[in-house]
């Protein structure tokens, strides 16, 4: 990695408008190297699950190195990403918790919900989320070395 981020975005059709909105926020990043649309479009009704799994499918596979994954709620899709071994998706709607979800749980989802949380603040804590980096030195390493012990 060259210190900057390659991205997976996705959504279901409750979470298109943010979707669109933060994706283009991430493009323009100085901080962000490629951002991969896994859906849905415009007119796309594909459920949550399906996105999810996708998006946390290629960070499993070393393809992104995060994934920002938009519903009505951000519940669903974070249900459905932590599905994916190795993967630790959040749902998060407030700045502390955007800090913690990388620097404690090495969290390489972020999830939201478009029926939740106003489109500004939605777009600072994607911006925020972006500046964290999680620490393998950190005392945080070992708790989430203990949640991937308890993976199949
Ligand atoms: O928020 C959702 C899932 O957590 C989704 O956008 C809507 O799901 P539904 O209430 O089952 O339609």
């Amino acid at each position: 990695m060259n210190g900057k981020l390659r991205l997976v975005v996705g959504c279901d059709d409750a979470g298109f408008d943010y979707k669109e909105i933060l994706k283009r926020d991430l493009q323009e990043n100085p901080g962000v190297e490629s951002v991969v649309d896994v859906g849905v479009d415009a007119d796309g009704h594909t459920a949550y699950p399906h996105i999810a799994v996708e998006a946390a499918t290629l960070v499993a596979e070393g393809k992104s190195d995060r994934a920002l994954l938009i519903c009505g709620t951000g519940l669903g899709v974070a249900i459905s990403a932590n599905k994916v071994k190795g993967i630790r998706a959040v749902t998060a709607h407030d700045s502390f918790s955007v800090e913690r979800s990388v620097l404690s749980n090495d969290a390489q989802v972020l999830c939201m919900g478009q029926r939740v949380v106003g489109i500004e603040l939605a777009r600072r804590l994607v911006r925020e989320w972006l500046t964290y980096t999680f620490d393998p030195e950190s005392a945080s390493a070992a708790k989430v070395g203990a949640i991937s012990s308890y993976e199949g």
